[in-house]
C-alpha cells in the first residue's frame, strides 16, 4: 500500500509538527513530466501534495492561499531524482582524476575514506545536498558508511532519498550487516515518508557469494530493495569471466540476487543474454554517463535497455569521479552520447532524457512503490516536489519548444527555486535548510586533510 494512502507513524508525527501549507504558482509554464509539452498554467500546493495543475489562469481568489508565487519567467518541472551516488565523496572532488577505477578506487579513494570521520561525512554530504539543490536535484540515492549521519543530514536538509549503508565482504561486513539492519529500522520512512532505507552491497567483485546470501536474507526480511554496482568495467567483466567462468550479471542472476528487487548501477559492458536476464528479471538501471567517461569505462548500452523494457534512471555518481552533481548535464550527455555513438538523433529524445531524470529514477530506485507512484511527475496528488526554472536567459528563446530546451538548452544554473514535499528548500537561489556559508568554510578545512603535496604529485 503506498504512503498516500496508509501514513506511516513517523509520517503522521513530522506531518504534525509542520503547518499544511497552500502555495499558488501562477502565470507559469510548466512541464508535468509526462510526456506531454510544456503549457501555460498555473499549479497549487496544498501541504506535502500537488493539489491542482493546469492551463490558464487559476480560478481561486489569491487570499486562498499562503504563498503566492509570480511564475511569469519560469519553467515548472518535475524536481531531478539522481539514481546513483555517494554524497559525502564530494569531499574527494578533485582528489583523483585521470584515472581508470580499478586504480582510482585501491590506490586513492579508498586509503583516503579510510581518514573520514562520521563529522567529514556529514559535511560531506551537506555540501553535496548543497550542489544537488542548487542545480534541480529533490531525490538522490546514497551509498556510503556512517549512514546514520548521512540520514540526519538528509532529514534536516529535507531532502527526499534513497540511503544505503554500503557493504563489502571482509572484516566489517558483519558490523556493516548490522548497521544496515539498524539504518532501517531508525530511519525507513522518517522525515514523513522522505527517507527510503535499502541495502547496498557494494558490488559483485567486493562481496562474496556469502555476503551476498546475507545480504538477500537481510532484504527478504526487511522487504527492501538493493543496489548494487555491475558490469562498470571491462576487466570487471573480464575478471569474473576468469574466476566464475561467467558475466558478473549471469554470475549474480545464479547466486538468485535478481529475485530480489535491485537496482543496478552502471551496466556498461552486457551483452545480449546479459540484458535479456536484466528485462526478464525486472532489474531496474542506473545510467552513469558522466562518471562511466571520465573513469574511461565506456558507454553503456542504454538504447538496448530501454528497447527491452528496463527501466533506467540516470546517476552522477560521486563528485569524486563525474566531477559535478548536476543532473541537468547528465540528462544532456545522456541524450546526445547515444545519438552520437549509434549514428542515430532520435535514440534518446528529449522526453526520453527527461523522463530518465525524473519518473524512470524514481522507479529506478523502486521509489513508485515506496513513496508513490506519481514521484517525479506533476500530477495531482502527486508528491509536491519541484523545481522553478530561470527562463530569461537568452538560450531559452524563442520560446517555442521548452520542453527541447529544458533537456538541450538548459544548465543546473538557471534552477532559481526547489520544493521537496511542499517545503521549499531554495527559494529565489537561497538556500533555506543548509547553512551555505558554514559547509563551504568546513569543507575547505576538512579537505585540507587531503591537500597534501603527495596528493597533488603526478606520478611520472
Ligand atoms: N568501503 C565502505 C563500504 C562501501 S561504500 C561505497 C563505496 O563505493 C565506492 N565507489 C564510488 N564510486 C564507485 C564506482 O563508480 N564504482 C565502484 N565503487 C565506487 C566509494 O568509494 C565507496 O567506498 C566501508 O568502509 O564499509
Ligand atoms: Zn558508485
Amino acid at each position: 500500500m503506498y504512503m498516500s494512502h496508509s501514513r506511516t507513524r513517523n509520517e503522521r508525527i513530522a506531518q504534525g509538527g509542520r503547518m499544511t501549507l497552500r502555495i499558488l504558482i501562477h502565470s507559469t509554464h510548466y512541464l508535468d513530466g509526462t510526456g506531454r509539452e510544456a503549457e501555460s498554467g498555473y499549479i497549487v500546493i496544498h501541504g506535502d501534495r500537488i493539489a491542482e495543475i493546469g492551463p490558464g489562469d487559476c480560478p481561486h481568489s489569491r487570499s486562498d492561499f499562503d504563498q503566492t508565487i509570480d511564475g511569469a519567467n519560469r519553467l515548472v518541472m518535475p524536481g531531478l531524482i539522481n539514481a546513483h551516488g555517494h554524497a559525502a565523496m564530494s569531499l574527494l572532488r578533485g582528489f583523483a582524476d585521470d584515472m581508470p577505477l580499478h586504480a582510482w578506487l585501491n590506490d586513492r579513494i579508498w586509503p583516503a575514506e579510510a581518514k573520514l570521520s562520521p563529522e567529514d561525512i556529514h559535511l560531506g554530504t551537506q555540501l553535496a545536498m548543497l550542489e544537488m539543490i542548487e542545480t534541480g536535484t529533490t531525490t538522490f540515492t546514497d551509498m556510503y558508511f556512517s549512514m546514520d549521519t548521512v540520514a540526519e543530514a538528509v532529514l534536516s536538509s529535507g531532502m527526499r532519498a534513497a540511503l544505503g549503508r554500503g557493504i563489502v565482504s571482509g572484516e566489517g561486513a558483519t558490523l556493516a550487516l548490522k548497521e544496515a539492519e539498524a539504518l532501517y529500522r531508525a530511519y525507513h520512512g522518517a522525515g514523513g515518508g522522505r527517507i527510503s532505507i535499502n541495502l547496498a552491497p557494494h558490488a559483485p567483485y567486493t562481496c562474496s557469494a556469502e555476503t551476498l546470501k546475507e545480504v538477500m536474507a537481510l532484504a527478504e526480511k526487511l522487504d527492501v530493495p538493493l543496489q548494487i554496482h555491475v558490469s562498470e568495467t571491462r576487466k570487471e567483466v573480464q575478471d569474473s569471466l576468469s574466476e566464475h567462468g561467467v558475466s558478473p550479471i549471469v554470475y549474480l542472476h545464479q547466486i538468485g540476487l535478481f529475485s530480489h528487487p535491485v537496482t543496478a548501477a552502471h551496466v556498461v559492458h552486457a551483452d545480449d543474454n546479459d540484458l535479456d536476464i536484466l528485462a526478464e528479471r525486472g532489474v531496474r538501471v542506473s545510467h552513469n554517463p558522466g562518471s562511466n567517461l571520465k573513469l574511461g569505462s565506456g558507454i553503456a548500452p542504454l538504447l538496448a535497455m530501454r528497447e527491452r523494457g528496463i527501466i533506467v534512471g540516470l546517476g552522477t555518481d560521486g563528485a569524486a569521479s563525474n566531477n559535478k552533481l548536476d543532473l541537468f548535464e547528465e540528462m544532456r550527455l545522456a541524450a546526445l552520447l547515444h545519438k552520437g555513438v549509434l549514428e542515430n538523433a532520435t535514440a534518446i529524445d528529449a522526453n526520453a532524457a527527461l523522463s530518465m531524470a525524473t519518473s524512470q529514477g524514481a522507479k529506478a530506485l523502486f521509489l513508485d512503490e515506496r513513496v508513490h507512484p506519481d514521484l517525479g511527475t506533476l500530477r495531482v496528488d502527486a508528491p509536491a516536489d519541484l523545481i522553478l526554472i530561470d527562463l530569461t536567459s537568452p538560450r531559452y528563446f524563442p520560446r517555442h519548444r521548452l520542453l527541447a530546451h529544458a533537456v538541450y538548452s538548459s544548465s543546473g544554473c538557471d534552477v532559481t527555486d526547489v520544493f521537496v514535499a511542499g517545503r521549499a528548500l531554495y527559494r529565489n537561489r537561497e538556500f533555506m535548510t543548509i547553512d551555505q556559508e558554514k559547509v563551504r568554510y568546513e569543507a575547505e578545512r576538512v579537505g585540507a586533510k587531503f591537500h597534501t603535496k603527495a596528493s597533488f604529485s603526478t606520478p611520472s
